[in-house]
């Protein structure tokens, strides 16, 4: 894939900033190129007039070319320092709309289709390859557009004094800006594809190590780990040096070019001197003014090689954002009238890339206002009933309708303004018990969070902490304990006062008296509630109006045997 094919589009808005950008990386390399020019004519003047005696120092005007040296110096600093500004702003504008885009794509994907993706990974395609790509203009195009404008431009000013020089100039631009970017290109294309690969898998042990440390120390792993990564590590090094090593022989390519260059315009000019076609001191004035023009191309062997780390993040990026969302989402709001009752009417559904059915022609009917227990073996498929109830998986055969309505013509948002889940493994972020309730309902005030803590028995524990609500509770809410943890994503839930409660194992991990204290209050707080518990508990039971089991992919009465 291209770089541009994403970039462009992007980029279009901007083209004002990164056309002056480009103008004034050109006017900053061409003020350099004219002060060494003029620097040279002047010094040789200078020192010429100064052999020469009073009368020739009488001469010799050194004002217009001091003038000038100032000048273009001044320039150089101002273009340089501005084309910094606009460059860095524009590539930085180009970096967020890029991240914005990424986004657009992966969202749609979640969660099923970024089960194959490794957590670190994703985050380094979503910030160091957007990164990368949006550095393309400063790092890569402007290099080349640089070279090739004052390249041409070089050439002509030195063709207005001695054209065989130019012509020497001009040849050995074209051959060392086309040649070495090519041969580092060549030689680097296959290292920058294996260190993209390599990068991406030692930032994504990097995060799961970082996550997960507790889990490798009581594992005896942790050295192992360290090991492993530090291998990964000193691979991407040698790499890394074989790429400096590139870099490093093509710059020299490049001065040794700039040094028989400047030696055959040294010839040129002093035999045009010799046949009295250039003054003496107009033979340093082009010596440096050759030195100069091959500024430009010094930085494109980095350019070349950013190019392929560019492309590899695009490579990368591209993969990470084509893939179509499972179930696409309909662009529609359903039109809801009737009672919130859930219907599945022989569904069949098993998980892509899978061959075990976790349905096989089941049928289900809970009507609002049911407290329904589903139950059944561990992997027979009763948080699947979830996933597939948020579409976040399509099912093969049958239909699935909430509402009277078909539900793949609802919206997530949709559906979440129905349906509360808290469901197992439900991720807690990192912040304050606060921040937490307020994600699932910002509305929330301090009253409602305090009853919803009180209805999960949350109050008691809150009430022993320093901070109550604002005391933090940690990455994933590691500072609670499991149950509590569990009970903060059920206040959650009940936060949102939705008809609709899926609760998956809301009393794991707790006692039986805590387990019996829980069920009675959610019961009490949300009597018109409907409740779909998936529970292991047989103490949940009594609680509910019916229990379902789900067994051999299919649904059936608890106390009925299962075909
Ligand atoms: N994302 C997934 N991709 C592929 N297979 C999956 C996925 N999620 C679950 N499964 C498989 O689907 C089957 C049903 O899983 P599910 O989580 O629904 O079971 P469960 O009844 O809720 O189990 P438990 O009681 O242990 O929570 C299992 O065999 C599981 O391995």
């Amino acid at each position: 894939m291209s770089p541009l094919r994403t970039i462009l589009p992007l980029a279009r808005p901007l083209r004002g900033r990164l056309l002056l950008g480009l103008a004034l990386a050109c006017g900053a390399a061409t003020a350099n190129f004219c002060l060494l020019f003029l620097s040279g004519w002047l010094l040789a003047g200078a020192a010429f007039a100064g052999a020469a005696g009073l009368a020739a120092q009488q001469t010799f005007n050194m004002m217009l070319p001091a003038a000038g040296v100032r000048f273009f110096a001044t320039v150089r600093i101002l273009a340089r320092y501005a084309e910094r500004l606009v460059t860095h702003d524009a590539a930085l504008r180009v970096i967020g709309q890029l991240r914005v885009w990424t986004y657009r794509h992966l969202a749609p994907q979640a969660p099923a289709g970024l089960t194959g993706h490794r957590g670190g990974d994703l985050l380094s395609r979503f910030v160091s390859d957007t990164d990368q790509m949006g550095q393309h203009y400063t790092d890569t195009v402007l290099p080349f557009v640089r070279a090739a404008v004052c390249g041409s431009l070089f050439v002509l000013i030195m063709a207005i004094f001695l054209p065989s020089a130019a012509w020497w100039l001009g040849l050995a631009l074209l051959v060392c800006g086309v040649g070495v970017p090519f041969l580092v290109g060549l030689a680097s294309d296959r290292l920058l594809a294996q260190l993209a690969a390599q990068r991406g898998t030692l930032q994504a042990d990097l995060a799961e190590t970082l996550q997960s440390v507790g889990e490798y120390l009581s594992l005896g792993a942790a050295n192992r780990q360290e090991i492993a990564i530090a291998e990964k590590q000193l691979s991407i090094a040698a790499i890394q040096r074989k790429l400096a090593a590139i870099e490093s022989a093509a710059r020299s390519i490049l001065t040794f070019c700039t040094t028989l260059t400047t030696l055959l315009v040294l010839v040129c000019a002093v035999q045009a001197f010799q046949a009295h076609h250039l003054s003496l001191p107009e033979v340093p004035m082009l010596v440096l003014g050759c030195l100069a023009a091959f500024d430009v191309l010094m930085s494109l062997p980095a350019a070349r090689q950013t190019l392929g780390r560019t492309r590899m993040a695009a490579t990368r990026l591209d993969t990470a954002c084509s893939t179509p969302a499972l179930v696409p989402a309909p662009t529609q709001t359903p039109d809801i009238q009737q009672s919130f009752d859930l219907m599945l009417h022989d569904v069949s559904f098993r998980y892509p890339n899978t061959t075990q059915p976790v349905l096989e022609h089941a049928s289900l009917t809970i009507t609002q206002g049911e407290r329904v227990a589903l139950i059944g073996p561990s992997g027979s498929g009763k948080s699947s009933l979830i996933t597939l109830l948020f579409r976040f998986y399509p099912y093969e055969t049958g239909s699935i309708s909430f509402a009277g309505t078909d539900i793949r013509s609802f919206q997530a948002e949709t559906l979440a303004q129905t349906i509360s889940v808290a469901a197992q493994g439900f991720h807690l972020f990192n912040g304050t018990v606060r921040d937490n309730l307020l994600l699932a309902n910002p509305a929330a005030t301090e009253g409602d969070m305090q009853t919803v803590l009180r209805i999960a028995l949350l109050d008691t524990v809150l009430e022993q902490t320093e901070y109550g609500l604002d005391t933090l509770i940690g990455d994933d809410g590691l500072r609670l304990s499991g149950g509590q943890a569990k009970r903060l994503t059920i206040a959650q839930a009940l936060l949102r006062n939705t008809p609709w409660l899926i609760l998956d194992e809301p009393t794991e991990g707790l006692d039986a008296a805590t387990e019996n204290a829980l069920m009675e209050s959610l019961l009490q707080a949300r009597p018109d509630a409907t409740l779909l518990c998936i529970t292991h508990r047989r103490a949940v039971l009594p609680f509910m109006d019916r229990a379902i089991e789900i067994k051999n992919g299919t649904f059936c009465p608890a106390e009925e045997a299962c075909p």
